[in-house]
């Protein structure tokens, strides 16, 4: 698949969105770390699942996929030749990975491919050199790393990735003396912090919040379990939109109290106007007419390419600000978002960390660049359900990264797509 020409309609129906990227990088990089078995089910398909999974097979532990049931027996006994690590596109396998493995003691070389080697590495490199492991790299990647990470005070701004901060937070209960995490910028995607620290409570590792980081007790032991990996909000704020945008979305199998930032998008579409009700477990979104308003998605990165496809067909204006970090993303997704707009019609403006958009009236479609990014695909694909003509994305199969079903989900559920390998 590289096109997609997609005709205006809208999704109905009821589906079960996939499972949580964000949870099942972290239990699989846990269950790695777990002498014994873990059992880890679903995990999904996509490529960003692959990269974790060939990583931690690499150090040395077995992962057994059957059907979506994940079986990983823990690393034991460190390789000591340097092991290749590539993390493909994935920018959470590279940042949790890089200090979990200093932390073991295992030379690496990690690769990448697609935007990744691009994407900012330099808070590592100037940090964990000092705290014992050496990084060789010409400021990204291929990085090679080695050495024994120490325990110590790490020091490091909480606005540029929450990855670096998770990173830590794996691999710091690992070493032999106490560590603490301090940080010098307020925290940015908090939720994916909060994810972490729940994930590594549920493998038997505590850490404590302190003054605006934390404190991590050294030599710690992460205890190999079953685990039921939940679904994934992100990926239903596509399918929500699509929803508040025409049809009738029903989704099944969303924890309404997850620790997933992202559900945030419930609330943020009833602010648009649409109309949302859970029933049974099962969250319904209709359309309604919508309003444009601001939204600060510093704390959401992940929902800002969904919410300008909504923003393109609410009255009024759309300012998606504290987004300056999206622009470090698997493209630069301000940008991108701006074109977006722009291709399919609308009127729209970017500054350095924000977006506007100025919605409700007709769009008439045209040919969105993907930018090889799989959440402006997936949001270009939700737009195009409400424009008058048809879309073009280029760049389609960027939705392997994190959801390779998505478009067969959205021909199920009445989409009208057609899809254009070549
Ligand atoms: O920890 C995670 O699972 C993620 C953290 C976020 O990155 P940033 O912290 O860089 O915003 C998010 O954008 C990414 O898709 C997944
Ligand atoms: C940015 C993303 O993932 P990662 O940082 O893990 O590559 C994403 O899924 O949108």
């Amino acid at each position: 698949m590289s096109r997609v020409r997609l005709f205006p309609g809208a999704l109905r129906g009821t589906v079960s969105p996939p499972p949580s990227k964000s949870a099942a990088h972290r239990a699989i990089l846990c269950a790695a770390l777990a002498p014994g078995k873990s059992v880890l089910s679903p995990i999904g398909t996509s490529a960003d699942m692959q990269a974790t999974i060939g990583c931690i097979r690499a150090l040395g532990a077995q992962a057994v996929l059957q059907g979506d049931t994940l079986t990983v027996t823990g690393i034991s006994g460190s390789p000591k030749a340097p092991v290749t690590l590539n993390c493909l596109e994935s920018g959470s396998t590279l940042r949790f990975l890089i200090p979990a493995v200093g932390a073991l003691g295992v030379p690496a070389v990690f690769t990448g491919c697609g935007r990744l080697p691009q994407r900012p590495l330099g808070i590592y490199l100037s940090l964990l050199p000092q705290q014992g492991l050496c990084c060789e790299s010409t400021g990204g990647l291929p990085l090679r790393i080695s050495g024994q990470l120490q325990a110590g005070v790490y020091c490091l701004p909480g606005d540029v990735s929450s990855q670096f901060i998770s990173g830590l937070l794996f691999a710091l209960p690992l070493l032999s003396g106490d560590s603490e995490i301090q940080l010098t910028s307020p925290l940015q995607s908090a939720s994916y912090v909060r994810m972490t620290c729940h994930m590594l409570q549920q493998f038997g590792i505590s850490v404590l919040p302190y003054q605006g980081g934390w404190k991590v007790p050294g030599g710690q032991h992460f205890r190999a379990r079953t685990l039921s990996i939940e679904r994934d909000w992100s990926q239903a704020a596509f399918l929500l939109t699509a929803g508040a945008l025409g049809g009738q979305v029903s989704l099944t199998g969303l924890d309404p109290s997850s620790a997933q930032g992202d559900r945030a998008i419930m609330p943020l579409l009833t602010q648009f106007g649409a109309s949302l009700r859970w029933k049974n477990g099962i969250l319904t979104a209709e359309a309604n007419h919508l309003t444009g308003f601001d939204i600060d998605v510093g704390q959401i990165p992940d929902l800002a390419p969904v919410l300008a496809a909504a923003g393109l067909f609410a009255e009024g204006r759309t300012r998606l600000y504290n987004a300056a970090r999206l622009r470090l993303k698997e493209s630069d997704r301000l940008d991108a978002l701006y074109h977006m707009a722009v291709s399919l019609g609308a009127r729209a403006e970017q500054m350095e960390d924000t977006l506007t958009l100025w919605g409700g009236r007709p769009l008439p479609g045209g040919t969105v660049d993907g930018c090889s990014d799989h959440r402006i695909v997936m949001a270009a694909a939700v737009a195009a359900l409400r424009t008058q003509g048809p879309v073009t994305i280029t760049d389609a199969q960027a939705v392997q990264k994190s959801w390779p079903e998505f478009f067969t989900v959205y021909q199920e559920m009445g989409g009208n797509a057609d899809v254009i390998v070549g």
